[in-house]
């Protein structure tokens, strides 16, 4: 994996960074991560989450997921930090197993998922770090009840993945349900590479041991210089780029089967990021088709935007038949990934023309390792640009909020948080 900062020097776009202003970044890089390998080796929380590589037992997690025989779909219950990362990777990875979230509680979405499934062959794989969460533990319950309905065992077909205590939890114990810890000190957006996010890997049957590789990979990388680390240049220059006004950071793969990664990087950043009236704001965008449509405003709107391109150097490849039609001989002969990359690389050209920074980011391939290694430095990432903005990058109280006065409205206790509903302000226009 390598990042490439070329599009995000003043040379290349007249509002991006000098190289004497990422040399100085670079000092302030060296005592963050002097700070981060501290808080690792005390396993602090949140620090934590970037040894993953390293504590997470694979062997574990695929005895724990080996009793599901030949499952024909795994169904992951889980929102936020307990699907994202498991989605993106089986989103990215082919695989003979269907892999389904229900993590929203729109009830027409998840009524045609379990009418559309073969329950007696379905694996539920039920995520929450809290084992509080309203809308994970309220789709558990309606799949459970229409896998009973339908006569299967649902007991049999469950296993869960959640901390010590929690609903839950006492869900787990109370019917007896295989089970996997969620490691300590590692926040729910920061899991994808533990039992949270491998698990529903393991049930694709993905190598879930390469995607650690992967990760361990860029963790070997970590130093104390940006220009060392791919993951550190990326935490930096995003942080460098927001403090000269770019607010929003435009994630744009051009995969679709990086879909998925860009959803779970907005997780990381918005959350891990968005404190203080600081952060930088995750677009998500996807390559060549958002050409066709936010590129106008990445390229001629506001001047407040980075925009991160993705890809692979290797991928399956298809190629353009010939024709004689007017004007369309110049297609014949080359390839849809010829084509994509004419326009990842013509779309980085037409921002750095109209001084808009850019960041490329290439992988080997969008297999196990490349996204054990995507991942891993995107966490890295984004804890070095927490560090150097002096955010506290691990807790996240502005959702929170939210969560206690949805849970006090529906009677689940009593939180002052769900006074200020009653509360609201109407200027209704009919
Ligand atoms: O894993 P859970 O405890 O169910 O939490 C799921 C999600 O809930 C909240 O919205 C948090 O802000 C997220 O960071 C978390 O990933």
């Amino acid at each position: 994996m390598q990042v490439d900062l070329g599009n995000v020097l003043d040379t290349a776009s007249a509002h991006g960074v000098s190289r004497e202003a990422l040399d100085r970044l670079d000092g302030r890089v060296a005592a963050a991560h002097d700070r981060i390998e501290r808080g690792r080796e005390a396993g602090e929380h949140g620090y934590e989450s970037l040894n993953l590589p390293n504590s997470t037992d694979p062997a574990a997690i695929r005895d724990a997921v080996s009793r599901f025989d030949d499952p024909s779909a795994v169904v992951t219950v889980g929102i936020g930090g307990s699907a994202l990362g498991a989605a993106t990777l089986t989103d990215a990875l082919e695989s003979d197993v269907d892999a389904h979230y229900l993590d929203n509680v729109d009830p027409e979405a998840v009524e045609r998922l379990l009418d559309s499934l073969d329950l007696a062959s379905t694996v539920v794989n039920v995520v929450s770090r809290s084992g509080t969460t309203a809308e994970t533990l309220a789709n558990f319950l309606v799949v459970r009840e229409a896998m009973a309905d339908a006569g299967v065992d649902w007991a049999d077909r469950t296993f869960v993945t959640t901390g010590e205590e929690g609903n839950l939890r006492d869900l787990a114990d109370k019917h007896d349900l295989p089970s996997l810890p969620v490691p300590d000190g590692v926040p729910g957006r920061f899991s994808v590479l533990s039992t949270v996010g491998l698990a529903a890997a393991a049930l694709c049957g993905h190598d879930i041991e390469a995607v650690l590789e992967g990760a361990a990979a860029q963790e070997a990388r970590l130093s104390d210089s940006l220009f060392d680390s791919p993951a550190y240049a990326y935490g930096a220059v995003s942080y460098a780029l927001a403090e000269r006004g770019m607010h929003q950071n435009a994630m744009m793969p051009y995969a679709e089967s990086l879909e998925t990664f860009s959803e779970w990087f907005a997780q990381l950043w918005a959350e891990s990021l968005g404190k203080d009236g600081l952060g930088q704001t995750p677009l998500r965008a996807l390559g060549a088709t958002d050409q066709h449509s936010q590129l106008q405003l990445y390229r001629a709107g506001p001047r407040d935007k980075l925009v991160t391109l993705v890809r692979a150097a290797e991928r399956e490849d298809v190629a353009i038949p010939e024709t004689d039609l007017d004007g369309l001989a110049y297609l014949g002969g080359s390839s849809l990934g010829d084509l994509l990359d004419a326009e990842f690389e013509a779309t980085e050209a037409s921002l750095a023309a109209a001084d808009r920074p850019s960041v490329r980011i290439e992988l080997d391939r969008v297999d196990e390792y490349g996204l054990g290694e995507l991942l891993y430095a995107m966490e890295a990432a984004c804890v070095l640009y927490g560090e150097l903005a002096s955010v506290d990058t691990f807790v996240q109280p502005a959702v929170e909020w939210g969560k206690r006065a949805a849970r006090g409205l529906l009677g689940g206790g009593d939180f002052e948080e769900a006074d200020a509903v009653a509360d609201k302000e109407e200027l209704v226009v009919e």
